[in-house]
């Protein structure tokens, strides 16, 4: 693809409020960006999304460094993709880190969707001019969630996911039910329960949930099974689907009625397409998972939702719902619910680089 530089640098941002579930509470967000530069100037943008610790998938900002800066930038360097569908591929001799390999491909998506002149969105697919935008909810407190539950709806958000385990589950479900009756209103467990726990989950079905996410282990794909036959409410999968045949099985096996997917957590944008694909003709519908991310990954996000697959609101909301100032311009906003796709090329938002600057803690670049 003529690229000749890469430069990778680590962002470090405080968030506005804590994040809080029941595997971690996140107050700071490092992530790599990676920035490629071809021989004729254009640049194309990518972000890594594993978090500072592996407390949601076995990824970091280092491990993703590591594999950015000593594997997967030397390969690209010495077997040129010509173009970035063939670059998972070529990565496929390195096992797992998704995360990683979804920095560099997507820049790469971003810097050909710029040469073509087109929108990442129209390059992939889609003709739409906006999505709808979820949000969510992530805090120990009770009252603190019916404050901000209140708060989004009154920015325009429609859909609101909470995060729940064993511990609160059957306080703030039904509470946030009696307060908001016709929200658009989704749990999020992230393997807080086993199949000991099937009488706990059945006892969610009254509250009108749109789903439960990844109820049980992580890894887990055949006991989902087994609670899905037990339950009215669909079942969503996220940390077990790191793979396209992941999804294959998981539907097969009947898992889950619904599959979130995160363009990190599954390797890149191809693989994120080929499962957005196949689901739509298995008739599964699908939603874009967030990371806390900053603007360039939110951009990838967007393009990727835009597909007509992506049937439910993802976590994808305003660039106000995390950062003081994003490093992304203009920023992400949202309008009666719905974010509007850009129109300029590539993922459509410009850096900022001032911001950057401010907020960038290590920067590399390797010439190619
Ligand atoms: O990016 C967002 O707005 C929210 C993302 C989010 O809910 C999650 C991100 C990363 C780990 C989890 O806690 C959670 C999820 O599992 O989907
Ligand atoms: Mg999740």
């Amino acid at each position: 693809m003529n690229i000749h530089s890469i430069k990778l640098s680590i962002i470090s941002m405080p968030l506005k409020a804590p994040f809080s579930s029941h595997l971690e509470t996140v107050t700071e967000r490092e992530a790599i960006i990676v920035e490629v530069t071809g021989k004729d100037g254009f640049q194309g943008y990518g972000e890594g999304v594993a978090f500072s610790s592996p407390w949601y998938t076995e990824e970091t900002v280092n491990t993703s460094y590591h594999m950015l800066k000593d594997y997967l930038i030397p390969l690209l360097k010495q077997s040129p993709a010509q173009h970035p569908l063939e670059v998972i591929d070529r990565f496929s001799v390195f096992r797992r880190n998704h995360m990683a390999k979804a920095a560099l491909e997507t820049a790469l998506w971003d810097l050909h969707a710029k040469r073509q002149n087109v929108t990442l969105s129209n390059l992939l697919g889609s003709n739409a001019s906006e999505i709808p935008a979820g949000v969510v909810v992530a805090t120990s407190s009770l009252p603190e969630a019916i404050k901000q539950t209140e708060n989004y709806l009154a920015e325009g958000y429609t859909r609101v996911k909470i995060k729940i385990s064993p511990e609160n589950d059957l306080v703030y479900v039904p509470e946030l039910r009696k307060r908001f009756p016709s929200l658009v209103l989704m749990a999020d467990a992230n393997s807080a329960y086993s199949l000991e726990d099937i009488d706990r989950l059945k006892a969610l079905d009254e509250y009108n949930l749109l789903m439960i996410e990844q109820p049980l282990a992580f890894d887990d794909i055949v006991d989902h099974s087994v609670v899905q036959r037990e339950l009215t409410t669909p079942i969503c999968l996220d940390e077990s689907i790191v793979t396209f045949d992941d999804a294959r099985k998981a539907v097969q096996l009947g898992s889950c009625k619904v599959i979130n997917i995160k363009i990190g957590r599954v390797g890149g944008l191809a693989t994120a397409k080929r499962i957005h694909d196949f689901c739509k003709e298995k008739g599964i519908p699908v939603w874009c998972g967030g990371m806390i991310e900053f603007g360039i990954s939110r951009a990838h996000n967007i393009a990727l939702a835009s597909l007509p697959g992506f049937t439910i609101p993802g976590d994808i909301s305003g660039s106000n719902r995390y950062w003081d100032e994003d490093i992304i311009d203009p920023e992400v906003k949202v309008k009666n619910g719905y974010i509007s796709i850009p129109k300029e090329s590539g993922i459509g938002f410009q850096i900022n680089k001032e911001r950057m600057k401010k907020v960038t803690i290590h920067e590399e670049i390797f010439l190619f």
